[in-house]
């Protein structure tokens, strides 16, 4: 094991910039006078799960906001897969997960799953022709047989589910999840942390997941980011070695209870 393994910012050392889905350099998020984040560089490579984690207010929303060009960076660069953030929302390389679903009420569960489709459509928008139709997003989140059911026919797992399977209809190459499992019971979150790591290797889709649960953020990461707050800073990228595939066994062994360890560690001193 190699447990305190760090990098100063999470890429191999010379990586091409061509192998990396997400890049910041020096890059700083002012909100008016206050400053969120500050002086970020982080290479994120391509295929690869990380996970964020850091104090209540450090910038982790921020952070994927601002890869997903929903906030300007006051300075410094943000690029993705080699674009400015502008150019891949348009080019549509990312899609984000929020904790909550956001489904329309209207629309059964693939209906849902085409509405990224169907407004690209209408606006023109040259969409990749995916290999995986919206039926077989929904198989591949465990939804076969309930393509019809309304939202509200859902539990709070399905329906996070259905908003997976839609963030991947239109093939994006980075997935931005912003605590997607929050708010659902602890066993629903294993079972659809063990289901996002087939997606993850099935798709090849790079992943940036916000979560505030240590266990979770070493269960799924290769990496984890830790942030640090006032401003929000980085702390450190901690490389997860466990053994591949990840099993919910995993979580009993010294291995991993001594990477959740250093991780509380490295919080409370955030
Ligand atoms: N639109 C905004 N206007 C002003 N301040 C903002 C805005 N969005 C975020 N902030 C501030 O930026 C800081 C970082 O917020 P952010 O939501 O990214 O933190 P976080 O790490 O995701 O927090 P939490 O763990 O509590 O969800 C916070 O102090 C927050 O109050």
């Amino acid at each position: 094991m190699n447990l305190a393994q760090t990098t100063s910012t999470g890429a191999p050392a010379g990586a091409p910039p061509s192998a990396l889905a997400a890049s910041l350099r020096g890059a700083s998020v002012r909100f008016g006078t206050f400053t969120a984040i500050e002086d970020m560089h982080l290479d994120i490579e391509d295929g690869s799960f990380y996970t964020i984690l850091g104090p209540s207010g450090c910038g982790k929303s921020t952070l994927l906001r601002l890869v997903s060009d929903l906030i300007p960076a006051a300075s410094g660069e943000v690029s993705v897969f080699g674009k400015t953030t502008e150019e891949a929302r348009l080019a549509r390389e990312f899609a984000f997960v929020f904790q909550d679903a956001a489904l329309l009420p209207w629309r059964n569960a693939l209906k849902n799953v085409e509405l990224p489709l169907e407004i690209g459509r209408k606006r023109g928008v040259d969409i990749p022709v995916g290999t995986r139709t919206p039926r077989e997003l929904l198989k591949l989140v465990g939804l076969e047989g309930r393509e019809d059911a309304m939202p509200h026919e859902l539990s709070g797992g399905m329906r996070q589910r259905v908003a997976i399977a839609r963030a991947l209809v239109c093939q994006p190459k980075l997935l931005l999840m912003d605590e997607p499992f929050g708010a659902l019971d602890e066993m629903t979150r294993d079972r659809l942390n063990l289901q996002l790591l087939d997606i993850w290797r099935e798709t090849g889709t790079t992943i940036l997941f916000v979560t505030h649960s240590i266990a979770e953020a070493v269960f799924l990461g290769q990496k984890v980011i830790m942030l640090r707050a006032h401003p929000g800073r980085l702390r450190e990228v901690v490389d997860v070695e466990l053994p591949e595939p990840r099993t919910i066994k995993q979580r009993d062994t010294q291995e991993f209870n001594a990477y959740c360890g250093r991780l509380r560690e490295l919080l409370e001193t955030c």
